[in-house]
């Protein structure tokens, strides 16, 4: 599904040069489910980020679907990634002024879809995540691990074909972070690709395979134990 060949990430400032990712080569399947872990500054973030087309390399190449994505400019991107990328947040990135309903539909308004079919579409995702007796709240009436189902509902309500999420349970206490984890474990089984930063081991063992950064660096790979025999 993707392919990052030799990429780097330089960020300049003043009179500092930081590499935030250097030569990194990963390459990710569809309907894999990735955790990318490390310590604070190696990379996490930027690698999720170039990733979701949010940032773009200074080198090296971004295959997606066999297209090298790399040089493409912010309106070629931006049309890729609202097709087929869903984003889930640590702070769940809801707008405050709309209803839960809305906030979802919004991800749909961007890809041209006629409104009847918006609504349907709105009442199926908020059944799947459990949060359609909440439609007409305003975030701020949520409790953090219902924002952050509406964050998965908006991810995939039009059909995103992978979700990154960065730190999704970094905000939530332990029972709320293992619902959304459930939740996400749901979708890959659904064929979802899944590609999450993580602190938690725990929740990197959802994952089918975790990549350890350090300093920009891939340091390790390692696959679940249970799929190396199986
Ligand atoms: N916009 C920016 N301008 C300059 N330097 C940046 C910028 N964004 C990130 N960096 C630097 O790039 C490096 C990698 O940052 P990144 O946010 O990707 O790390 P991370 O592993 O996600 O960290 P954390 O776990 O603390 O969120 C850090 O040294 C950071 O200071």
């Amino acid at each position: 599904m993707l392919k990052l060949h030799n990429l780097t990430r330089v960020y300049q400032t003043e009179d500092v040069e930081t590499s935030a990712l250097n030569n990194v080569n990963i390459e990710i399947a569809q309907g894999e489910f990735v955790a990318i872990m490390g310590p604070s500054g190696c990379g996490k973030s930027t690698l999720l980020n170039t990733i979701g087309m949010l940032d773009s390399p200074s080198s090296g190449d971004y295959i997606f679907y066999g297209e090298n994505v790399a040089g493409y400019s912010e309106k070629q991107l931006s049309v890729i990634r609202k097709k087929s990328i869903g984003f889930i947040f640590q702070n769940f990135n809801l707008i405050d002024e709309l209803t839960v309903a809305e906030n979802i539909e919004l991800a749909l308004i961007y890809h041209n879809i006629p409104a009847a079919e918006r609504k349907t579409k709105v009442e199926k995702v908020m059944d799947k995540v459990g949060i359609a007796h909440r439609a007409k709240h305003l975030p701020s009436q949520l409790s953090g691990g219902q924002q952050q189902r509406v964050a998965v509902a908006r991810a995939v309500v039009g059909d995103q074909k992978m979700i990154l999420a960065d730190e999704p349970t970094g905000n939530l206490d332990s029972a709320h972070g293992q619902e959304v984890m459930e939740m996400l474990q749901a979708l890959n089984d659904e064929g979802t690709t899944i590609v999450m930063v993580t602190h938690s081991p725990a929740h990197a063992d959802y994952a089918r395979r975790t990549i350890n950064l350090f300093d920009g660096h891939v340091v390790a790979q390692s696959v679940r134990a249970a799929e190396q025999t199986a």
